[in-house]
């Protein structure tokens, strides 16, 4: 047998997929690590604990692969190749000479940096910014994360002038580690979240690399997300096998979710919630406050551009909101029982919850704002506030998808969805409403690593193109909206209230 394994390096865990050339999970395996959370706003991983997940995982998931091999030492030999996608923007800073980190991965949620992009913004560097490279000036992205680290950590920016250090989004760091440090690499998905590479010439940008003071000799090469970068150390997976794949996880859910043609739109509801929207092969400049970003670059090909652009909405917190119901207010006791307790409840009572916890992204990119609980009454229960938090997901999702229509000039007719809280039929019931439009959830949710799966299989031939790939795409279920306009349109209007009056809250120093 044949199988592609994808390396899923995720906020919250470390997983590792086979599929096999129908596109079928054949084995997985899959970690939690650490979160560190050291001051209020700061998110750290430690990137060792990163990489020894995964390669854990990795390991794992071979011995599970069925078959005459399974379990042989010669397991491996039947992956043709590996797929890389990761939680995007986080942002590593290594020492060359012994492939250790300087200091604990900044994660994209962290928001310490929070007030140098209000001092950028207020020295008129955000439209050159939005110009360049498609984002918002925030501190979700790179830039100032690396910025910080080379300015705080003792030595670091010294270091990094002379060539020692070398910084990455997790793709890097993980092909760094995975070809014995042979290899710093990125693809133009995962460069396009560090505020340093301009969309246009999918390069790094000189006037950018200055404005956040960043020294050249620390960056990966750009190198497309399908296509042979180098060989696996085959003393760490049991074989010598090909990187072929690599793109940040909300863009590989996008291509997992065969979105190949302008005007296909996917939203995956993990830790936080990614709207994407294919553009084609030009970067749409957003006039609702989205980002536009890579998608992918590919191997050149009739049917499909070699670079494939998005309009993107993002999210910060989406199931992260129902770990909240679990482990801060403990009214549920697992993510999947939120379902049962907010469906006994016919609606919220017009409770609404903003969870603005670490601040609110698309559309209203406002790092201040905190998480707000309005229209409490005597009558309100934990129920309502569990339906609250679903219509909370929803709402946001509703807000990015009304962005994406304008900014794409036509109504979006269908949602494709994925992701671990896509499994909750209530939310996705909720969403299809929210939005006026069909919801739809395909038989295999693991788009993210899916679409790794396909971009390192397209590079060594296991698929031919995006119509083999969009020919295994399957539906599960459709979920048809239920609601009036006149109701649907006043619940998105009163959410925005709720909205305006969780803004603006936070007045620490960031
Ligand atoms: N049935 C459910 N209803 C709502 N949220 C859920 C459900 N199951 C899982 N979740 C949420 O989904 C998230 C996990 O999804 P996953 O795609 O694995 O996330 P990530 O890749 O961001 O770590 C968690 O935040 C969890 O709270
Ligand atoms: O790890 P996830 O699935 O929460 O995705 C994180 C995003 O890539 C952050 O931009």
């Amino acid at each position: 047998m044949r199988y592609l394994l994808a390396l899923d390096q995720g906020t919250t865990s470390s997983r590792a997929i086979a599929f096999d050339t129908q596109g079928r999970v054949a084995a997985l395996a899959q970690q939690e690590f650490a979160q560190h959370f050291p001051q209020p706003g700061w998110v750290e991983h430690d990137a060792t604990e990163i990489w020894r997940t995964q390669l854990a995982v990795a390991q794992e998931c071979i011995k599970k692969l069925p078959g005459a091999l399974q379990g042989s030492a010669r397991a491996a030999t039947q992956i043709v190749a590996i797929g890389i996608t990761n939680q995007r923007e986080t942002t590593v800073l290594w020492d060359r000479a012994t492939g250790r980190p300087v200091a604990p991965a900044i994660v994209w949620q962290d928001r310490r940096t929070t007030a140098r992009c209000e001092a950028l913004r207020r020295a008129g560097k955000a439209a050159l910014i939005q110009r360049k490279t498609g984002l918002v000036l925030d501190a979700y992205f790179s830039a100032t994360k690396l910025e910080w680290l080379l300015d705080r950590v003792p030595g670091a920016r010294a270091r990094a002038e002379a060539g020692e250090l070398a910084f990455g989004t997790v793709d890097s760091w993980l092909v760094w580690q995975l070809t014995g440090g042979r290899v710093h690499a990125t693809d133009p998905s995962n460069a396009a979240r560090t505020l340093l590479m301009n969309i246009h010439t999918l390069d790094w940008d000189d006037e950018l690399l200055r404005l956040f003071h960043i020294p050249r000799a620390l960056l990966p090469r750009i190198v497309p997300s399908s296509g042979v970068l180098a060989e696996t150390d085959a003393s760490l997976l049991g074989a010598a096998i090909p990187i072929a794949g690599m793109a940040g996880d909300q863009q590989a859910a996008t291509f997992g979710q065969a979105c190949f043609a302008p005007g296909m739109a996917k939203n995956t509801y993990g830790t936080g919630c990614f709207m994407l929207m294919n553009t084609g092969a030009r970067p749409v400049a957003s006039r609702n406050q989205l980002l536009s970003t890579v998608g992918w670059q590919g191997p050149e090909q009739a049917d499909a551009p070699r670079t494939a652009y998005c309009l993107e909405g993002s999210v910060f917190m989406a199931g992260a909101t129902v770990q909240w119901l679990r482990d801060g207010l403990q009214i549920i006791q697992s993510a999947a029982e939120v379902e049962a307790l907010a469906a006994s409840v016919p609606d919220t009572g017009d409770v609404f919850l903003v969870p603005a916890f670490t601040g609110l992204g698309a559309p209203d990119w406002d790092g201040r704002a905190r998480g707000t609980l309005v229209g409490l009454t005597r009558g309100s229960t934990r129920a309502h506030i569990a339906r609250a938090a679903l219509e909370a997901i929803a709402l946001q999702s509703a807000d990015m998808f009304g962005a994406m229509s304008r900014d794409a000039g036509l109504p979006l007719t269908e949602l494709r969805v994925d992701g671990g809280a896509s499994r909750n039929d209530l939310l996705m019931q909720l969403q299809a409403d929210l939005l006026g439009v069909p919801v739809v959830r395909p038989q295999v949710t693991e788009t993210t690593a899916l679409g790794a799966a396909y971009l390192a299989g397209l590079a060594v031939g296991v698929w031919s193109g995006g119509d083999a790939i969009a020919a295994q795409w399957a539906v599960d279920r459709r979920f048809a909206p239920r609601l009036p306009e006149h109701a649907r349109l006043a619940r998105i209007a009163r959410w925005r209230e709720a909205v305006a009056r969780s803004r603006g809250w936070a007045r620490e120093e960031a």
